[in-house]
């Protein structure tokens, strides 16, 4: 593997939300370039985190952090952030898709818009290339001008890819993104995280509850869970191969085990 740079340092991070503590301690590199699983059973605070990584929690509740999430050494928590551009660079989509009540063609352009005036030739590449590069070209390119609500939930999610990429971030944070989907729909979602992972421009970090997939996505993969006083913690952080194999905690192994399989573990 080439050099690994950090892209986000997260520093003994711990989160409040409302006074109430659900992450504690928890600290980790997230790779340039890379693709980064978080796994763990449900309500060990793994949306949490990552929605700590461009602070789009505090748009849902009263979040207090301790410790450090540091985007290229900058750390994101200090006061003088810019939090439109930071959510611009670390950009998030989220288990449903969430587009906008407005063409196809629309919700890919708005973000890009906000950003400045540009002629419309240049805005048509920009759609047309964010939609291409999310493997959906060939399936909207004759329906641009009609609802982006009326595409099929996986055409809306890769969708929602193309409007996260059309405005170039840093980084993608995926929250369980073939959440609901069918087998065809969640495999083409898949396909597109692959071929973006193969393309190392773009740093993801996706929340699955799929091991299988998480095995076939990523590069490493953090386990979190909770601990005796139901705060969630992140318990391990590797390579996703080791993690799969030779998870160095216990916790680690019973929940790949409970998830996979013995057999599954032991051949891989
Ligand atoms: N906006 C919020 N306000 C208050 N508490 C919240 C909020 N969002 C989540 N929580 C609490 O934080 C804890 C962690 O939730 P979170 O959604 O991060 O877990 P998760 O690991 O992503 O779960 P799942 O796998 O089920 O999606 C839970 O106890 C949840 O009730």
């Amino acid at each position: 593997m080439n050099k690994l740079i950090p892209a986000i340092k997260v520093k003994n991070l711990s989160l409040y939300y409302n006074t109430q503590k659900i992450l504690e301690g928890v600290s980790m590199d997230i790779y340039q370039d890379k693709v980064t699983a978080i796994i763990g059973p449900s309500g060990c605070g793994k949306s949490t985190f990552i929605k700590s990584l461009n602070r789009m929690n505090e748009l849902e509740a009263d979040v207090q952090v301790e410790g450090k999430v540091e985007f290229y050494n900058q750390n994101i928590y200090e006061r003088r952030v810019n939090l439109n551009r930071l959510r611009r660079q670390v950009s998030m989509v989220l288990p449903k898709p969430n587009l906008f009540p407005m063409s196809v063609y629309d919700n890919v352009a708005y973000g890009v818009k906000i950003l400045g005036w540009r002629p419309k030739v240049e805005l048509d590449q920009i759609v047309e290339s964010a939609i291409k590069d999310a493997d959906l070209w060939d399936e909207v390119k004759n329906k641009l001008h009609k609802s982006a609500l009326e595409l099929s939930g996986g055409q809306q999610q890769r969708l929602c890819i193309a409007r996260a990429l059309a405005v170039k971030p840093k980084i993608i944070l995926m929250d369980e993104p073939c959440f609901g989907l069918d087998p065809i729909a969640a495999t083409k979602v898949e396909g597109l995280i692959q071929s973006l992972r193969l393309r190392s421009e773009l740093t993801m970090v996706i929340i699955s509850h799929n091991l299988q997939q998480v095995t076939r996505i990523s590069d490493f993969t953090a386990f979190f869970s909770t601990n005796e006083h139901r705060i969630g913690q992140m318990v391990e952080f590797g390579l996703t191969k080791k993690i799969f194999t030779n998870a160095l905690d216990v916790r680690t192994r019973e929940y790949v085990l409970s998830r996979l399989g013995s057999s599954k573990y032991e051949n891989r």
